[in-house]
């Protein structure tokens, strides 16, 4: 028996999954989200699904009864995700606002031209004891070209508190959607989770453990 962990606290994720069908249970744990000094946009994400894998493993491991001789084999399909706005250099990271100077200073930068949302996805499959059995990981990115923003707009959008715990200080799913021009590429990838591809993924995986 396969049971498929989310490993995330993030309400998008949780809902994105949702609407597939898909029987799923939450279990998140918290990671330390510091970009190291000189690595790029891409090696951060991965380094992030990475650990969120671990710790969230390690975690769902260590609540687990013990173990008898008689127990059916479980096997758990956690997801982790992380997702990262990227400036037109290619290198500068746009995380979650720590406060409104921070927010500015990105969307001062985003306005009027096209940013990368990249989206980090690992799929790790583990036994009862927190043996790895199989990993899968993706990288998604979507080009989104923003309007020219105004301070007005910008107090207005930061008043309304919904940029606060979103990379890049905004929701594509939200009043954000007013400054997005257009996108190219997955758009449930700009709101945290690719989620034709990752649905995808976890059904390879499935059928992969099946045969094992
Ligand atoms: C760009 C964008 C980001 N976001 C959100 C998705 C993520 O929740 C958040 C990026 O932060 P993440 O660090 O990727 O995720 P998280 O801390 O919210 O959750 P967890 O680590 O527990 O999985 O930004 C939107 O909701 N809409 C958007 O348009």
């Amino acid at each position: 028996m396969i049971t498929v962990v989310l490993a995330s606290t993030s309400p998008r994720r949780q809902q994105l999954l949702a609407m597939a069908d898909l029987d799923f249970v939450i279990h998140s744990a918290e990671v330390d989200e510091t970009v190291q000094a000189g690595e790029s946009p891409q090696d951060y994400i991965v380094r992030m699904v990475g650990a969120k894998a671990v710790a969230a493993c390690h975690s769902l491991v260590s609540q687990m009864p013990v173990k008898t001789a008689s127990t059916e084999r479980q096997l758990f399909l956690v997801i982790t995700s992380d997702t990262i706005g990227v400036l037109p250099d290619g290198r500068s990271i746009l995380v979650k606002p720590i406060d409104k100077e921070d927010a500015f200073r990105m969307w001062q930068q985003m306005s009027d031209t096209e940013h990368a949302v990249w989206t980090a996805v690992q799929l790790t499959l583990i036994d009862e004891c927190g043996q790895v059995v199989l990993t899968d990981n993706l990288l998604e990115k979507t080009a989104v070209k923003f309007i020219a923003l105004n301070k007005a707009a910008m107090e207005d959008y930061w008043r309304s508190g919904e940029p606060a715990d979103k990379a890049g200080g905004y929701a594509i799913q939200g009043k954000g959607a007013a400054w997005v021009e257009r996108i190219n590429g997955s758009y449930s990838n700009v709101v945290g989770l690719p989620l034709a591809q990752t649905l995808a993924a976890i059904k390879r995986m499935q059928q992969q453990a099946a045969d094992l």
